[in-house]
This record gives structure tokens, sequence and C-alpha cells, in this order.
């Protein structure tokens, strides 16, 4: 019987399996950041085991709240900085070179094809897209994946999704997966990894296949999954280029880690995108999706153009491309935070800053920031933000806040109207 990619990576970094239940594998990667990695090192501290398996293979970074705001976020910086020091933990990302952990991290090439990774945070399935096993766990994982460098799961099903057709000019990613999630519902990929596949992926960029598998998490998956191909390797080659002898050869040696025609899997989605217009989200959950021309008129108060979402150069520039030479409606604030140094500085070299700027942005240092509505933007009760971030829950950018989830282009033509509005409107 053939196998899916996730089994594949199962298989090749199993360590040990208690039960058919429990598979314990070896782990490539793990990622911490400031908000729950502190707790585990406190805990570790505490029981005497402040120890990490392998410093080389831990990356951290503090990209939550930063710089600090106040006492708390500056003490938990503060214990992961004391922590990377006394480790050795040389991939160790502060203030200056930090940038939203889903967005640095593959960034620095830090992720590849059949490798495990593990972080505290639930969009680790992010890096899914380089034909990872990526997955978001609790602080006990956690700190058994920093001191042991292994973590237990279940053999994950694979649901898979296979999207045809073609986007229209103004429909994104990010408006594939928002119709993706309103089909599956939130819970409709629970412990299930979903593996996306089609000629509409194929033809995506890594950008674009980050912010797919980015929010698998929002239907329930444990991983989005690509994969791994020439795009793949073309965008890790600077990091890869003295393994292989050449592209070819490395988008050779990553089709072992491709599914096999007979695998199994728990279903099948067809998806096509041909028609699709731009989504958006109204209501508290992430499957209440509506076409954005049945939400047009609706108004804003702020637009936030940022991150591991949307918050890469690519994002940047579809917003940017609308709002040149054009100001933000009255009365509606307009943020955005490049998710990366890397990324704000090719904003500025491409004058993508400047844009946001002459259109009455602030630019923010990259942060999550508001994402998580604890800095940097938060709402006051009964105000809207039109956001390209992943989760519109209750109070998720304030309390009493209204969050629409959308593309960078329509946030940019939200930006503008001070309204939902269909961006293609402004093709
Ligand atoms: C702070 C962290 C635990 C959290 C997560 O896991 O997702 C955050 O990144 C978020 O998006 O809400
Ligand atoms: S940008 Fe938002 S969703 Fe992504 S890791 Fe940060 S808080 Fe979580």
């Amino acid at each position: 019987m053939g196998k899916t990619i996730a089994e594949k990576i199962f298989a090749a970094h199993l360590r040990d399996t208690p039960s058919a239940e429990n598979m314990v594998l070896d782990l490539d990667v793990v990622m911490c950041h400031e908000i729950t990695t502190p707790i585990a090192i406190m805990d570790l501290m505490a029981k005497g085991m402040d120890k990490v398996f392998d410093p080389d293979r831990i990356k951290a970074v503090i990209d939550h709240v930063t710089p600090a705001k106040d006492s708390k976020t500056a003490t938990q910086g503060k214990i992961m900085r004391d922590w990377a020091r006394r480790h050795g933990i040389k991939d160790f990302f502060d203030v200056g070179a930090n940038g939203v952990c889903h967005a640095l991290f593959p960034e620095k090439g830090f992720v590849r094809p059949g490798y495990t990774v593990i972080m505290g945070d639930s969009h680790t399935c992010t890096h899914g897209a380089f034909g990872a096993f990526a997955a978001g766990v609790g602080t006990t994982d956690l700190q058994v994946g920093i001191y042991k460098g292994v973590c237990s799961f279940r053999l994950p099903q694979t649901l898979k999704i296979a999207i045809d057709g073609k986007l229209q000019p103004g429909v994104t990613a990010k408006d594939v997966i928002l119709a993706i999630i309103k089909r599956l519902t939130v819970n409709g990929a629970t412990d299930k990894v979903i593996e996306f596949v089609g000629p509409v992926i194929d033809a995506m960029g890594m950008a674009a296949r980050m912010t797919i598998c980015n929010m698998a998490v929002e239907a329930g998956a444990t991983c989005g999954i690509c994969l791994p191909d020439r795009v793949t390797a073309e965008y890790l080659w600077p990091f890869i280029k003295d393994q292989y002898a050449d592209i070819d050869a490395a988008v050779a040696d990553f089709t072992r880690w491709h599914s096999d025609a007979d695998a199994v899997y728990a279903g099948t989605i067809q998806v096509d995108v041909t028609d699709l217009p731009p989504q958006v989200t109204f209501g508290y959950k992430p499957d209440q999706v509506k076409d954005i021309g049945e939400m047009a008129g609706t108004p804003i108060d702020q637009v936030y153009i940022g991150s591991c979402t949307n918050g890469r150069i690519e994002d940047l520039r579809d917003a940017a491309a609308l709002l040149k030479d054009r100001r933000l409606a009255a009365g509606v604030r307009g943020i955005v935070t490049p998710a990366t140094p890397k990324i704000f500085n090719e904003a500025l070299q491409e004058g993508i800053i400047k844009i946001f700027m002459d259109a009455g942005f602030c630019v923010l240092n990259p942060t999550c920031g508001a994402c998580l509505g604890m800095s940097s933007g938060v709402l006051a009760e009964g105000e809207v933000c039109a956001s390209t971030t992943n989760r519109n829950f209750n109070g998720r950018m304030g309390k009493g806040g209204m969050v629409h989830l959308m593309s960078p282009y329509s946030a940019a033509a939200a930006a503008v109207t001070g309204a939902i509005t269909d961006p293609r409107t402004f093709l």
C-alpha cells in the first residue's frame, strides 16, 4: 500500500511506537517564541532539567509583542534572551533582527522538505508549504521537544484537496483558503493533515503556498502540506546549493517525499477556483465566509496588513499596487507591518513603504502586533477592521471589535473606500 507524504515523513522519523495510536518522532526543528516558550523554560528550570537537545535545531524569536510594551512582555523577552545565551542557541532573533516566526524562519531556510517541525504556536502548519510535517503543540510537548528532540503524534489521516482552474485577476491564495475553510468548516479537518495539490498550487509561489497552509489550522487540521517541487527548490536554493549539483537534482530528490499514487486518503475534495470571487469573513469564526460582493459597503474603521498569513513582500506588493496614488478614506486608520526585516527592506527598496506612507498608513516594525490584539493597533469596542490576518474570533483584535479577514488586495480596496469593497472594481 502506498503512502502519503505525511506517512512518509512519519516513517522516516519514527523513534518509537509505544502504541498504534502513539508514534514518537524525532524532530528536525523546534521553533520557539516569547509567548509560549518562557513557560516551558521556567518549568524545565524548576524541574532541574534546563537543557536543550540540540542548540542548532532550536530556532527562537521574540515576535508577538516586540519591542516589549510593558513589564510582563519585557520579562518574557528576557527569559528567552537569557535562555538562548545560556544554551548557545545561535538562531535567536531579537529586536532589530526579529520578525513574525512563520515568515522569518522559512526565509532563513530553516525548513526543508521531509522535516518534522513543532512550535508552541497554532500556525506552525505554515511550514508545511515546504513539504514538511509542521504542527503546533502545547506546553508539555514543547518542553519534551526542547529537552529531548522528540514529539508524540497519532498517525494522521490525510485529506486531499485538489485545486483546479485558474484564478481571476484580483483573486489570491487568501481567497482560495477562505473558500476552502468555508466548505470544510472550522472542524472539517480536525486531527487530519490537509494535502493541497493541483495546478493552482503548482502555479503558486512559496508565499502563496504559505498563506494556504497557514490557515489549514482554521479548518482544524494538524498541518497543511504542499508537495515539494521546483518552486520549493528555487526558494531554498541558497540554503541547499552545497547539497545538490543543481536545482534539477534537488527537484528530483524532493520527489521521494511525494505521496504515492496508491496512497490512502481520508477523503478527496475537488475545488475549482475559476469562478471564485474575492472572499471575506463575517462573524466570529473563520468559516463564516461570503463572496465579497455580499458584504460590500460594510463600513470599517481600521485596515491591518501584515501577519504570518499575509505580511510577505508579495502581499505588500498586492496592496501597494492598489494604494499607489490613492489615500486612505477619511476616518480610516491604516496599519502595515512587514512580517520580517528583509521584507521591510525590500518594501523600502521597491518604493512600497513610500506608497503606504503617502496613502496615510502607519508603518510598523515586524511583529505580530495587532493580529492577536496584544499591541500595535488594538481595536476599541464596536470598531471594525479589514484585516489580512487569519482569525476573526470574538475580541481577537480587541474586546468588542469586529475583524473581517480578507486578502491584502481586498484590504487595500477597503482602505481607500472606507468600506468592504470588491477589489476588482479597481482593476
Ligand atoms: C500566542 C500563540 C500561542 C498564538 C497561537 O498559538 O496561535 C498566536 O500566535 C495566535 O495566533 O493566536
Ligand atoms: S501573526 Fe498572528 S497568527 Fe501569526 S503567529 Fe503572530 S499572532 Fe499568531
